[in-house]
């Protein structure tokens, strides 16, 4: 079974737990991407559900698929959101932001009662780090921002390269927000929270992909079935 097959799987396992009438968010990436075509599937066939998309990508797949939207203005708390990632561990912390939406994503998420993580089981890692960690950061005083980022790192034990995210066109990536994304490669995150903290606190920094303790459930497809974790 090819790597689509197993997101498509995944996804569908998640959407087992969606019932008539939830607010649902709506994740980012190519296995979210999965869960919103068979929500679609579902809502054609009479489900009502309404989501909370968590990128302009996937507000545009939602609308295709025909999902209603409606914005966490005007609903207070979801009740489920599914949602990719690139790395999970097994407290359930996450890296996420390959796409580049990790900030509507991560608030997506904290407003929601549940969070259930798809993902084809490549993603799954005894410890974060070894996918690049995106950091959102605003361009004014980049210089400044990436000087303190890289403060942060090392007194987290932390030494990666910082690389500016580049789009299609070469010049650097711009995400739904207007900010910009560096990606630092730091092999193993031993204390993620504590990383994450001090990250959150830099002036410029406005999210990084560290998510911890969001997820409540993971479900990762691989050749041998889908394996489902709660979080500990
Ligand atoms: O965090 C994300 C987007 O910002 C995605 O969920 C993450 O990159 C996983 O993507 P994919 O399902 O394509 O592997």
């Amino acid at each position: 079974m090819n790597m689509d097959e197993l997101k498509r799987q995944a996804a569908a396992k998640a959407l087992e737990h969606v019932r008539d009438g939830m607010k649902l968010g709506l994740g980012t990436g190519s296995t979210a991407k999965h869960f919103v075509e068979l929500l679609g599937e579902r809502v054609a066939g009479g489900l009502k559900v309404i989501g909370v998309p968590t990128s302009e990508t996937t507000r545009a797949d939602a609308q295709r698929c025909g999902v209603p939207l409606t914005t966490l203005d005007e609903v207070d708390r979801l009740d489920l959101t599914v949602d990719g990632a690139d790395e999970v561990d097994p407290a359930l912390n996450l890296i996420k932001g390959g796409g580049g939406a990790l900030l509507r994503e991560k608030i997506v998420a904290a407003a929601s009662d549940r969070m259930i993580v798809i993902a084809d089981d490549s993603k799954w890692v005894p410890t974060l780090g070894r996918f690049p960690l995106p950091v959102e950061v605003i361009p004014f005083g980049l210089s400044a921002t990436r000087r303190a980022i890289a403060d942060v790192f090392a007194k987290c034990g932390l030494h990666g390269e910082m690389a500016i995210r580049s789009g299609k066109d070469g010049h650097a990536f711009v995400t739904d927000g207007g900010h910009w994304i560096i990606d630092a490669r730091l092999g193993t995150i031993t204390d993620a929270p504590r990383l994450a903290g001090l990250l959150g606190a830099i002036p410029g920094v406005v999210e990084h992909g560290l998510f911890i303790g969001l997820a409540s459930t993971a479900m990762l497809a691989g050749s041998q079935g889908i394996r489902v974790f709660e979080r500990p």
